[in-house]
């Protein structure tokens, strides 16, 4: 068994992989909705297939975005400007934290990913062109989360099925995209004592490209190339690699997801002030820690180079997350104080990568109510 560690440290156990749920969202919906209950009960993780996102549309965002990663340094740098978003190397986050891998983070807001294009791409004549493969990305990658969305809401019997990926559709919705590119890092066996096979060379050791964490918005859509390195947590602290498919995307709760969705949005236009609220009602099943925002990471390969592409998708800042009353009762008291994305954002962006996010949120034992 792997435990939680520095991320620089070294990992050479052997794991036995085990098989995700893959879900075929090409099946009758209301199986299929079902399934997606059930997969986020189980695991909080699971795959998709034939899940409606375009081939050429993949295809021409992961080739942006090795051509991208394949710039010299100097070159990617130029699209470090304007952070948190844009290329970052080995620092994840502001508090220290350290990995194997480079990035390209991006909001999903259509102008900010047309002026990002300018600096990620070198070449103004095909700039339209890298704009248009990321736009083309997001938007298809966007239907698939809210799709996926409505499929949990409908199976989870909520009756506006629509609920959360309302929030993602959202002309605020604070959804991001992130490229993540591990190199290879070939590993000699250096240390006799920590390493279990000494005759092979390189060792079958893996560096830790990104270390043990959450993803703190509601949903994740993963995806990467043929080359392994995702590891994700199980209940009993094991770590279980996740066999690459790049047929597949690999689907994520995240953080927001585990509190409940009950969200209430309060929308300040310049204009106007609308108040949405939306109360689900019979949604009884679902929330309070029911399911779990997994705890995952990103090993390298000792030969080829990793690339995912995960989409974080998020409600508006201002979207109120509290847990719905028909889930509190004497036995199950509200496990968390109700938070707007835009607090809870601020609260888990101060804190280590590996850091429990939501136990800042927690209720403490003589606050919870029934
Ligand atoms: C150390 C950090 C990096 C992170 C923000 C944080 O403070 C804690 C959460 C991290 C994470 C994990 C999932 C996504 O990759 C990410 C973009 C996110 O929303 O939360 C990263 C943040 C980041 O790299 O800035
Ligand atoms: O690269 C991966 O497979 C995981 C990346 C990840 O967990 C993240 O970007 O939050
Ligand atoms: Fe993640």
């Amino acid at each position: 068994m792997v435990v939680a560690s520095p991320t620089h440290q070294i990992h050479s156990e052997k794991l036995l992989a085990i098989e995700l749920p893959t879900i075929d969202l090409s099946g009758e919906r209301s199986a299929v909705s079902s399934l997606i209950v059930k997969a986020c009960d189980e695991y909080g993780f699971f795959k998709v297939k034939n899940h409606g996102v375009p081939h050429d549309i993949i295809a021409k965002m992961e080739k942006e975005g090795f051509n991208f990663f394949a710039k010299p340094f100097e070159e990617k740098q130029k699209a470090e400007l304007a952070k948190p978003f844009g290329y970052g190397c080995k620092n994840i986050g502001f508090k220290g934290d350290t990995g194997e891998v480079e990035y390209l983070l991006l909001n999903t807001n259509t102008l900010s990913v047309a002026e990002r294009s300018k600096t990620i791409s070198t070449d103004p004549a095909n700039f339209r062109q890298h704009s248009s493969a990321v736009s083309a990305y997001i938007e298809a990658v966007r239907e698939l989360a809210c799709e996926l969305l409505d499929l949990l809401a409908e199976g989870l019997w909520v009756p506006d099925r629509s609920v959360f990926s309302r929030l993602i559709r959202d002309v605020d919705s604070d959804s991001i995209i992130r490229l993540n590119h591990y190199p290879p890092m070939p590993m000699l066996c250096q240390d006799k004592e920590l390493c279990k096979d000494k005759d092979s060379s390189p060792c079958n050791q893996n560096k830790v490209g990104f270390g043990e964490h959450s993803d703190p918005q509601i949903l994740t859509i993963l995806r990467s190339n043929d080359v392994g390195g995702l590891q994700i947590s199980l209940n009993d602290g094991a770590w279980v690699p996740v066999t690459p498919d790049p047929a597949t995307f690999c689907v994520n709760v995240g953080d927001l997801l585990q509190v409940g969705p009950l969200f209430s949005l309060i929308l300040l236009s310049s204009l106007n002030v609308k108040k949405v609220e939306w109360d689900l009602m019979g949604v009884a099943a679902m929330t309070n820690g029911r399911f779990v925002s997994v705890r995952h990471k990103a090993l390298t390969n000792s030969y080829r180079s990793r690339m995912s592409m995960a989409y974080f998708a998020a409600p508006p800042p201002d979207a109120r997350i509290t847990v719905p009353p028909e889930m509190i009762s004497p036995t199950k008291p509200a496990l968390y104080k109700p938070f707007t994305w835009a607090e809870f954002k601020k609260a888990a962006f101060a804190l280590r990568l590996g850091d429990s996010r939501l136990g800042l949120f927690r209720m403490e034992c003589d606050e919870q109510v029934a």
